[in-house]
């Protein structure tokens, strides 16, 4: 079967696609072992762009798949999943469909075969059929985004571009020309999607990161560390795999880094190394944790259900549901409060998740029982506007036309 050229690609996409949809794992997680038997890496990308654009457009192309059928095919059906990375190739990859067949339609054998062969013909032969603007959102999922839910999907249509942080700030229009990209504010440069990162100037040299705007912005809202009396100090509580410890460090601040994850604290050694910059690493559960010192402000980064990222991770739409975001808003409650425990009088506290839900964001902010210091606009890059009543919520429907941004939510608190 492995004969046709071509096929592990589709053969790794449908694990892709399968252990997303019936085990809730994350594409990222099973994306290694499905590309395991893969040797190169533009057949290890194709599979992960066949899977990544059909779980991006499910609902619309499993509408697509039902309208060809007299009796629908069940959810979980492989002949279902192996239609859905055929239109995907064919409607978002341009693979022409006599290629589409020749590649994926090994993955089926008998009845199934020869059903999919006819929903795809018949598809193919349709007059005028196309995939809409924006991604169709499933239906709990537009529920919860309400009348967020259109102007997030027009932001889901592809991958994101690839923006880096800049150590010096001082270097961003220097630098920005030399890579060919464009600058949203001071210390970011965006540059097209799939630009490989390891062959940027600078990357050994450690003078950027890979960090999308909208996740820069918490450590931007804590402004610069150094003072009168020296570097203040910063607890970055859930700080791996380090994005913005490197923020915290290059902006003078003296960083104390907590996560209770040892594997991805490695990662936060790495990119310090990387760069150069300085942070105490400790290993600790933040709810059970005590400081043993004072801090001049807190950012917690608290886990969440990543909502926010669903254009790079399009997988989060179809695992992500009430439990899911219940669990999480129970830790991001009992984080902050220990977080505002921890706080002196006139220390900072910034709260910030990478999630569109309300639970996990302003439901949050309401809890904090500290006097609330509003985000304004003179803090954020051209085009962004905090909420009126001061917090800050992007999503990926805004920016569009530079590119957009993946969603957050930030508060910001003095005691
Ligand atoms: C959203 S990520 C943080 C991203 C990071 N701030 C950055 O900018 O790169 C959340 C982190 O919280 C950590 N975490 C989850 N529960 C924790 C706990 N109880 N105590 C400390 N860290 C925790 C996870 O290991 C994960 O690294």
């Amino acid at each position: 079967m492995s004969d046709v050229p071509g096929l592990p690609s589709r053969r790794a996409a449908l694990k892709m696609i399968d252990a997303v949809l019936h085990r809730g794992e994350t594409l990222e997680q099973v994306e290694r072992n499905a590309n395991r038997h893969i040797r190169g890496a533009a057949d290890q990308a194709l599979s992960r762009a066949i899977a990544g654009e059909a779980l991006r457009w499910l609902t619309d192309i499993d509408t697509m798949i039902d309208s060809a059928m007299q009796k629908p095919l069940p959810h979980d059906a492989k002949t279902r999943s192996v239609l859905r990375l055929m239109l995907a190739q064919w409607l978002r990859l341009d693979t022409p469909p006599h290629a589409v067949i020749a590649t994926a339609l090994p993955l089926l054998t008998g009845g199934p075969r020869r059903l999919a062969h006819g929903v795809f013909s018949t598809l193919t032969k349709r007059e005028g059929l196309a995939l809409p603007d924006a991604p169709t959102l499933p239906e709990d999922v537009a529920d919860r985004w309400g009348d967020r839910a259109d102007a997030i999907a027009a932001g889901l249509v592809t991958p994101p571009p690839l923006d880096l942080a800049l150590k010096d700030w001082s270097q961003t229009e220097a630098m920005a020309e030399m890579m060919g990209g464009v600058s949203l504010a001071p210390g970011h440069i965006r540059l097209p999607r799939g630009t490989p990162v390891d062959q940027l100037p600078g990357f050994k040299d450690g003078d950027w990161w890979v960090q999308d705007l909208a996740a820069s912005l918490p450590a931007r809202l804590l402004g610069a560390g150094a003072s009168d009396s020296g570097p203040k100090r910063v607890l970055d509580l859930c700080a791996a795999p380090g994005g913005k410890t490197l923020q915290l460090a290059a902006a003078g601040w003296q960083v104390t880094a907590l996560d209770i994850s040892e594997r991805r604290l490695g990662k936060v050694r790495q990119n310090l190394d990387r760069t150069g910059l300085q942070a105490e690493i400790i290993k600790a559960n933040a709810l059970s944790w005590q400081p043993a010192k004072q801090f001049d402000a807190i950012l917690l980064d608290a886990p969440c259900t990543a909502t926010g990222t669903a254009r790079r991770h399009p997988d989060v739409v179809h695992r992500i549901g009430d439990r899911q975001i219940e669990e999480q808003a129970e830790l991001q409650n009992a984080l902050l409060e220990r977080a505002s425990g921890w706080l002196p009088d006139g220390a900072t506290l910034i709260y910030a998740v990478c999630s569109l839900e309300n639970a996990e964001g302003i439901a949050q902010a309401d809890s904090v029982g500290l006097k609330q210091a509003p985000i304004t606009s003179n803090e954020l890059p051209d085009g962004l506007e905090p909420t009126d009543d001061g917090w800050l919520r992007t999503d990926p429907g805004m920016l569009g036309d530079a590119g957009g941004l993946d969603g957050f939510f930030v508060g910001r608190w003095v005691k």
